[in-house]
């Protein structure tokens, strides 16, 4: 084989992959090094095999209004053994998809780590050499773990997806995405979970109603949240691990999680020596087409640290190949992009959040509030929330927040609209589905409350 190819692709994750496959489709000679498992973090340790871990711990929740529907469902077990052996087969399944999917076009996949040494030269492990005339880094991001006493002793997302036994309890620190996800999982499948975090409320810079809505779901399911309050340190004591926490507290919990971030996977691959500026964190600096300071190597993902969330580094590793190879000059539009949660009670996020919409010009805001249809038999008092933020008088909509069941598969048809620069009247227009909850968005009557020269009214 040789060692010379148009692009050199380094980590087989959700950007590289996409980039690889499209590059080769193209005709030009790929290479894909990827020194763990190809499909990289969403497939083998996130978004896929955390979905599948939410929708295992949803079935509390189920189970618990069940006898309202008349159902006798006795007393629930769960297994984990058997829950971790299912996922990793399915795991298994997707890989072989993707390495199907690069090896069909003609791209070949080196199982091995990769450093870059120059402009258009990498270095292997196995000491193996590689020339391209374009590199592109996909190499993703690792947990970021506070640096305190006894940090050994914790686990992150990593190691959650491996468990031998799930603990008796857990302390989860962060307020961000993997903490709430995290903390739905570890609660709805029986273990006892605190979450403590720096802040004052969960999912900063997310809509407050959200915020404050996702802290009283996770609360009625048995979420202990400790706010303004940080780890300083770990020990073991017997089986458990003691937590110090800045409040002078200290208390024992059977596991202790950090999802405290996620940073640049940039250390010790290289790039200082070939001229790549980095960003403070480590971040690859690029260009709208994902080009970094030296003009042969490009970065597509989360090394960049644009948005950390799979569909993105895929649309960006997909505009890196038309870019270079599709003679399609393409630059991916990062301003408006969706978020979903996957907790319980379910997040989902499109546009301006309120406090952000409200700066920037008049804004009328429909909100309700109501039970869910599916708990309406049970005493079950979760509530779901539909805000729509609009310009005044019926205009463009700005933002779309959900909480609540199928909150991420709303959001994800409301982007689309959005993206349109739609109207209320145009959300108007369509016709309600019902009984559905989201045919409140297209039902709104009244503002409930305006904002005129920044001031709510
Ligand atoms: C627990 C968790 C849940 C998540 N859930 C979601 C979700 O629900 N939705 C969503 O959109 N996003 C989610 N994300 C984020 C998503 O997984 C990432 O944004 C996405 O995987 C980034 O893709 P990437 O191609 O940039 O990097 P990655 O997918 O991380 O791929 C990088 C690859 O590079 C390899 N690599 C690194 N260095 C080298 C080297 N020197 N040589 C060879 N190979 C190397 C790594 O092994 C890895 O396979 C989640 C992340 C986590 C951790
Ligand atoms: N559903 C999804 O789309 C999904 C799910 C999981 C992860 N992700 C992606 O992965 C990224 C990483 O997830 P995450 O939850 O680790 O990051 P995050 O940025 O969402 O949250 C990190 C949290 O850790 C806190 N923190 C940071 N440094 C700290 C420190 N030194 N001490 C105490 N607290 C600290 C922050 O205040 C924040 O609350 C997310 O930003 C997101 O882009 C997406």
């Amino acid at each position: 084989m040789s060692d010379s190819y148009d692009l050199v692709v380094i980590g087989a994750g959700s950007g590289g992959v996409r980039a690889a496959r499209i590059a080769a489709t193209y005709g030009a000679k790929v290479a894909i090094i990827e020194e763990y498992r190809v499909g990289g973090t969403c497939v083998i340790r996130g978004c896929v095999p955390k979905k599948l871990f939410v929708y295992a711990s949803r079935y509390k929740d189920l189970f618990e209004i069940a006898p309202s529907f008349g159902w006798d469902v006795g007393t629930p077990s769960f297994d984990w053994a058997t829950l971790v052996a299912n996922k990793d087969k399915e795991i298994a399944r997707l890989e072989a998809a993707y390495v199907a999917g690069l090896e069909k076009p003609g791209a070949e996949i080196i199982r091995d780590r990769a450093t870059v040494t120059g402009p258009n030269s990498v270095k292997l492990r196995s000491g193996r050499e590689l020339t391209a005339k374009t590199i592109l880094i996909a190499t993703g991001a690792h947990p970021f773990i506070p640096d305190i006493p006894g940090k050994e002793l914790a686990i992150t997302s990593n190691e959650a997806f491996h468990l031998a036994q799930l603990p008796h309890s857990i302390l989860i620190e962060g307020g961000g995405f993997i903490s709430v996800e995290f903390a739905t999982i570890f609660s709805g499948l029986g273990v006892h979970t605190t979450i403590v975090y720096r802040g004052d409320r969960l999912l900063r810079g997310f809509d407050e109603d959200l915020r404050v809505g996702l802290e009283a779901g996770l609360v009625a399911r048995g979420v202990k949240i400790i706010h303004q309050t940080n780890v300083l340190g770990l020990r073991q004591t017997g089986k458990d691990i003691t937590v110090s926490f800045s409040d002078g507290v200290d208390a024992p919990f059977g596991a202790v999680m950090f999802a405290t971030g996620r940073s640049p996977n940039t250390a010790g691959l290289g790039l200082d020596a070939a001229g790549v500026e980095l960003a403070w964190d480590g971040a690859v600096v690029v260009d709208p087409y994902s080009r970094s300071s030296v003009p042969s190597i490009y970065a597509v993902g989360d090394v960049t640290n644009r948005a950390q969330l799979t569909p993105v580094a895929i649309r960006e590793g997909h505009a890196f190949a038309d870019t270079v190879f599709g003679d399609k000059p393409t630059a991916v539009d990062h301003s408006l992009i969706g978020e979903a949660v996957f907790a319980e009670p379910e997040v989902g996020t499109v546009g301006l959040p309120e406090h952000e919409a409200a700066t920037h010009g008049d804004i009328d805001v429909y909100v309700t509030r109501f039970r869910p249809m599916i708990n309406t038999l049970s005493l079950k008092s979760d509530r779901m929330m539909m805000k729509l933020i609009t310009r005044p008088g019926g205009g463009e909509v700005l933002g779309v927040h959900i909480l609540g069941p199928g909150a991420a598969e709303i959001i994800q048809m409301a982007a689309i609209p959005l993206g349109m620069k739609a109207t209320k009247a145009d959300f108007d227009r369509a016709m309600a589905m019902h009984p559905t909850a989201a045919e409140e968005l297209v039902t709104f009557k009244k503002p409930s409350y305006v904002y005129r020269g920044g001031q709510k009214q």
